[in-house]
């Protein structure tokens, strides 16, 4: 039977990666991703910019809404302090069998917690099921549709503290326009722009990261 991208990208990260090694795990998928097949990962530029942005906040508690194949949890995990968790929601079931083998390879399980569930439906439930107060960090990285109503879900649900950061991707490319008016408007957040390129070509995209001013 025909395998999948996913799974055709995990066998170039078990190739070409070391077990226990996050920035090869990473160069692994970014090779196989401009070399053999385009795949949406938040990539090396856009990269750049979501570590200079998880290293200024240092956050103890991180939300990854949409986890793919776990290249951005692998990138934001291995510059995580001793302690620190993140929280990684991931739809579809298929993806998550095959974030869940990257996390592993680059030896980060142990600050990953991977759920399989849409944001909607899980939100609500982090401070029961998981004791998470609120977030340090959110990185937006789903539905694009769904940014908006789960931040405000998130605002709802008392998940967001005065300083918390929000790091939306793909904010033009393919568009968040409706969240992006939101947090640009609003007078309870600061936004700012970080222009770059839709991953692995020369599209225009970015990432807008966002304080919550409580
Ligand atoms: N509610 C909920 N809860 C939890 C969830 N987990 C997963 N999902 C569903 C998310 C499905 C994937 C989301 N990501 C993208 O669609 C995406 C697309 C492009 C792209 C594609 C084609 C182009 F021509 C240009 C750009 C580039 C990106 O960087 C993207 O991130 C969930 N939903
Ligand atoms: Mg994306």
């Amino acid at each position: 039977t025909q395998s999948t991208r996913p799974q055709r990208l995990l066998g170039a990260v078990q190739k070409n990666a070391t077990r226990g090694d996050p920035r090869s795990v990473v160069q692994a998928i970014d090779q196989f991703c401009r070399q053999k097949e385009w795949a949406m990962n938040v990539g090396d530029e856009k990269g750049c910019i979501l570590d200079s942005v998880v290293s200024e906040v240092n956050p103890a508690t991180v939300l990854e809404l949409g986890t793919y194949c776990g290249y951005s949890t692998v990138r934001i995990a291995s510059l995580l302090p001793p302690h620190a968790k993140l929280i990684t929601l991931e739809f579809n079931p298929d993806f998550a069998a095959i974030a869940r083998q990257v996390i592993a390879w680059a030896g980060l399980e142990d600050k990953v917690h991977l759920i399989e569930g849409a944001s909607g439906d899980w939100i609500p439930k982090m401070t029961e099921q998981f004791g998470v107060k609120t977030f340090d960090l959110v990185f937006l990285d789903h539905w694009k549709d769904r940014y908006l109503p789960d931040t405000m879900l998130m605002e709802e649900c008392g998940l967001l503290r005065k300083g918390s950061i929000l790091l939306a991707d793909n904010v033009i490319c393919p568009g968040t326009p409706d969240y992006l008016e939101y947090v640009r408007s609003s007078p309870r957040y600061e936004s700012q722009y970080f222009k770059s390129h839709l991953e692995y070509t020369k599209v225009e995209d970015g990432l807008e990261k966002s304080v919550f001013l409580g």
